[in-house]
């Protein structure tokens, strides 16, 4: 598959962002805000922004069901920050009435670093991304985050903090062709994990 068509949840976010990723990235971006819509692409990115705003309309527009059951069937998803509440099976510290859509066997904490730490930048390894020996770390960008308390057996831990005093929290997750990250790698201007998806899709 060249140029995979790959959907953005357009309802609240940063959306823009993904776009100009993907499109660097040999994708075709395209902004995803109704059932027949989704129905049209390839895979999809579930942006960063606010994950309870994003259930609210999710819902509102009939999108929830058809987001579950295109994500059930196994079209490649990659959510960031709320885009990883999003793919949580098991939330903690939602809202009240909060739903997700699922799909990824993990706990997630909602706005889990905690108020003194909103946002913050990390050092994060990629090893299963970028295995080059002298592969940089990626710089990733937290902003009011999630982290991932645990996974199920068919979840794969992709990245955790390497030190501070969140040290070893996971923030980056696989489980199939599902991909999440805690952080915003579609505002870091580093491309790997958006090429990694990418190929995900191509592969799927
Ligand atoms: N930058 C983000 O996506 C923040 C996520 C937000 N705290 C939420 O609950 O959805």
């Amino acid at each position: 598959m060249t140029n995979p068509r790959i959907g953005i949840l357009a309802l609240q976010g940063d959306v823009r962002e993904h776009h100009r990723m993907l499109a660097e990235c040999d994708a075709t971006p395209v902004s995803v805000r109704r059932p027949e819509e989704l129905l049209a692409v390839d895979a999809l990115v579930v942006p960063g922004g606010e994950s309870t705003t994003m259930f609210k309309l999710a819902a509102a527009f009939d999108l929830l069901e058809p987001l579950r059951k295109q994500v059930a069937a196994g079209m490649p998803t990659f959510g960031t920050c709320a885009g990883m509440i999003m793919l949580a099976d098991h939330l903690r510290d939602g809202v009240e009435g909060q739903q997700t859509i699922g799909g990824i066997d993990m706990t997630v904490r909602r706005n889990a670093f905690g108020r003194q730490v909103d946002s913050f930048e990390a050092d994060v390894s990629l090893d299963r991304i970028d295995a080059r020996a002298d592969a940089p770390p990626f710089h990733a960008v937290f902003i009011r985050a999630p982290w991932v308390e645990g996974v199920g057996e068919s979840a794969e831990v992709i990245a955790r903090i390497a030190s501070g005093p969140a040290a070893g929290r996971i923030v980056a997750v696989r489980q199939g062709d599902l991909l999440a990250t805690a952080f915003h790698p579609e505002i870091a201007g580093d491309t790997r994990i958006h090429r990694y998806f990418v190929e995900l899709v191509k592969g799927a």
